[in-house]
């Protein structure tokens, strides 16, 4: 089931701030930020060649990451994103096996333009995961 890994996530206090200080301090290529409403986040992208990582902070009122940044307010990792053929059928293979896939179940289309889910921590040891169909 599982290809690539996709990207991982960090949430931050301030998408800008971070950004400056991983192209100022990390010499990262930083992508420019990108709002997404229906995910309730702002994202930037570094490509570090062999994966990426995706800098996250809340964008509007009801952001999901809302609660994780009042827990870590300092920021932290959030999710690792897999990359997947087939992700209804990776779907329907993680709830037959008794995860729990988030959301109504339905793939939304994520930051890169493709179908996402996302699994619940609690069945993956304390990580949340997104699958990316590629
Ligand atoms: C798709 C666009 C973009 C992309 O890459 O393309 C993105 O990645 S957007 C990323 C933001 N979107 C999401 O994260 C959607 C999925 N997330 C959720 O549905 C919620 O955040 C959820 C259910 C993971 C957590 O909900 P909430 O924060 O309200 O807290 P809960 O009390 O329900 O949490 C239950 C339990 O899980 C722990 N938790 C929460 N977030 C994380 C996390 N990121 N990693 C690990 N554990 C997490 C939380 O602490 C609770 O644990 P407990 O021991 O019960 O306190
Ligand atoms: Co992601």
């Amino acid at each position: 089931m599982l290809g690539r890994l996709n990207h991982v996530a960090l949430v931050v206090p301030d998408l800008q701030a971070a950004c400056a200080h991983y192209r100022d301090v990390l010499g990262a290529n930083v992508s420019a930020p990108q709002s997404l409403a229906e995910h309730g986040v702002t994202v930037a992208f570094i490509d570090v060649g062999n994966t990426k990582i995706e800098l996250l902070e809340p964008f509007g009122e009801g952001s999901t990451i809302l609660p994780f940044l009042a827990k870590n307010p300092s920021g932290g990792m959030h999710h690792v994103c897999y990359e997947v053929d087939d992700i209804r059928a990776a779907r329907d293979q993680l709830i037959a096996g008794g995860a729990r896939v988030l959301g109504d179940g339905e793939p939304r289309i994520g930051a890169h333009g493709k179908p996402v889910l996302f699994l619940h921590p609690k069945d993956f040891f304390g990580t949340l995961i997104e699958l990316e169909q590629v």
